[in-house]
């Protein structure tokens, strides 16, 4: 399988008042065309600046992001975002807040074709009945499945989601999960997950990968071979409580808790 995105030894440092201040060292990832894969690591380790170097929202001091086997080296309008805060527009409905990525990068369709395609990504997350309403009209779960539409309305090769459920109550979340799921069933994209929850990397990713403590380098890279859409039992199976208990360790040798040889 070819790798849709590709980091090789990427660097980072961010420029601040009192010098470089590091924050990826060498860092390797590869993400097959298709998979998902899930960044967990330690807080502040340099999660959300790994996805703003695949997004092209900024570049490495060494090293190099590839994307569908060209050099980032600019914005990509390839790539879609969600967030923990689902930031949809007030001013806007639901409907104009989904198209709102197609206005951008396919201006020319007409505005039918564009409702079209928001109004069936709507009904797949469970939003039928509510494209007029006001994202304050809607619960947080409610806002955080458009946003969720609102990413991939525009069918990006490569999806970003930043710790997009990590606001949400348990139950929310699992329905979320399960969303996801039923979504990539139906759209081909690529995914990064950034999450602090490792359930919800074993429950969604074909690939978890591990960051060190900052600056991160790749720590860990685990394969999740199962099929999807995955039943929500799956989590209580012995395969994945072994599967939690290893990256939970690893997120202990992250954080310098405990080192790689201790029993
Ligand atoms: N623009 C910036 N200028 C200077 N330092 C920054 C900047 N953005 C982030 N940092 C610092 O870089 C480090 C990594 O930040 P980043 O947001 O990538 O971490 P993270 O792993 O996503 O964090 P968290 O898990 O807490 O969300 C942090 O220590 C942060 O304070």
């Amino acid at each position: 399988m070819t790798n849709l995105i590709e980091l090789k030894g990427v660097t980072h440092a961010y420029k601040t008042k009192s010098g470089p201040f590091p924050v990826l060292k060498d860092l390797n990832v590869s993400i097959p065309q298709g998979a998902f894969c899930a960044v967990v690591g330690p807080s502040g380790c340099g999660k959300s600046t790994l996805t703003r170097l695949i997004a092209g929202l900024m570049f490495p001091d060494e090293g190099e992001v590839w994307l569908h086997g060209e050099l980032v080296r600019s914005p990509r309008k390839t790539v879609g975002m969600a967030f923990q805060n689902p930031v949809l527009l007030e001013w806007r409905t639901i409907m104009q807040n989904v198209i709102l990525p197609l206005e951008i990068v396919a201006p020319s369709m007409p505005k039918a074709q564009k409702e079209a395609r928001a109004r069936e990504l709507l009904a797949m997350v469970g939003l039928e009945g509510f494209e007029n309403k006001r994202p304050s009209e809607l619960s947080g779960g409610m806002r955080q499945r458009a946003s969720l539409c609102r990413s991939i309305v525009h069918k990006p090769d490569v999806l970003i989601l930043d710790e997009p459920f990590g606001a949400l109550d348990a139950f929310t979340r699992e329905d979320l999960w399960q969303t996801m799921h039923d979504l990539r069933a139906k759209e081909p994209f690529t995914t990064l997950l950034i999450t602090h929850d490792l359930r919800e990397s074993v429950y969604l990713g074909d690939q978890v990968v591990v960051l060190s403590g900052r600056p991160a380098t790749t720590q860990y890279v685990m394969d999740i071979d199962l099929p999807g859409p995955r039943p929500l039992e799956m989590l209580y199976e012995k395969s994945s409580v072994e599967r939690l208990s290893v990256l939970r360790r690893q997120i202990e040798i992250a954080q310098g808790r405990v080192t790689e040889d201790a029993q």
